[in-house]
């Protein structure tokens, strides 16, 4: 089985686009795991397949016993990824990408999960502020909430955490490195 692959980095660096570029090009070779939440399914939302909708005992539960890779608390519900969604996607002979932010990566490697850990850094902080408000997807507080995160994510890739540190500056030249990491260890 394919080793699963952590990608981390600041909220805007350009990991999704990475990512939409990596499914677009090998269709089926990767997968995500099924998050978890216990916000109420919306209209055509299929459990286990959208989300693994959980009441808010079960989702309790499964922090407390350990299961959970990551978990946070939006607008009153829980959200999070479980180490069993991994392994679902490793039965499905599929390499398993986990998108998931400092916190999510130091569990990981508490864990006896055995990943290879990718860092996306931007070329600075200026650029990621270019970035994320180019994106339009930020209000002025989410904007400082999220560079404040960055600051203290590249001071953690900084300890020598990951396997491998990518700079993206040029999208092209970045993807070529990245695809060059995941693919290393695919048949
Ligand atoms: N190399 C690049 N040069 C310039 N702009 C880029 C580059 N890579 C990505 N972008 C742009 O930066 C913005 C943020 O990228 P993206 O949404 O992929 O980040 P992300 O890391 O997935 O963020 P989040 O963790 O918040 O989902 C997007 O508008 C994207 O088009």
């Amino acid at each position: 089985m394919a080793r699963p692959i952590v990608i981390s980095g600041p909220s805007g660096t350009g990991k999704s686009t990475l990512l939409k570029k990596l499914f677009a090009e090998y269709p089926g070779k990767f997968g995500f795991s099924v998050s978890n939440t216990t916000r109420s399914p919306r209209e055509g939302e299929v459990d286990g397949v959208d989300y693994n909708f959980l009441s808010v005992e079960e989702f309790k539960h499964n922090i407390e016993a350990n299961k959970m890779i990551e978990w946070a608390q939006f607008s009153g519900n829980y959200y999070g990824t479980a180490f069993e969604g991994v392994e679902r996607v490793l039965q499905l002979g599929q390499t398993c990408l986990l998108d998931i932010d400092m916190q999510g990566v130091k569990s990981v490697k508490a864990s006896d999960m055995d990943a290879r850990y990718l860092f996306i850094a931007p070329p600075s902080i200026q650029d990621l502020r270019k970035r994320l408000e180019g994106r339009g997807t930020e209000t002025a507080e989410s904007l400082e909430k999220r560079l404040a995160a960055a600051t203290a994510e590249l001071e953690y890739a900084e300890t020598g955490a990951h396997d491998l540190i990518i700079v993206n500056d040029d999208l092209e030249k970045c993807y070529a490195q990245f695809k060059e990491f995941i693919m290393a260890e695919q048949n």
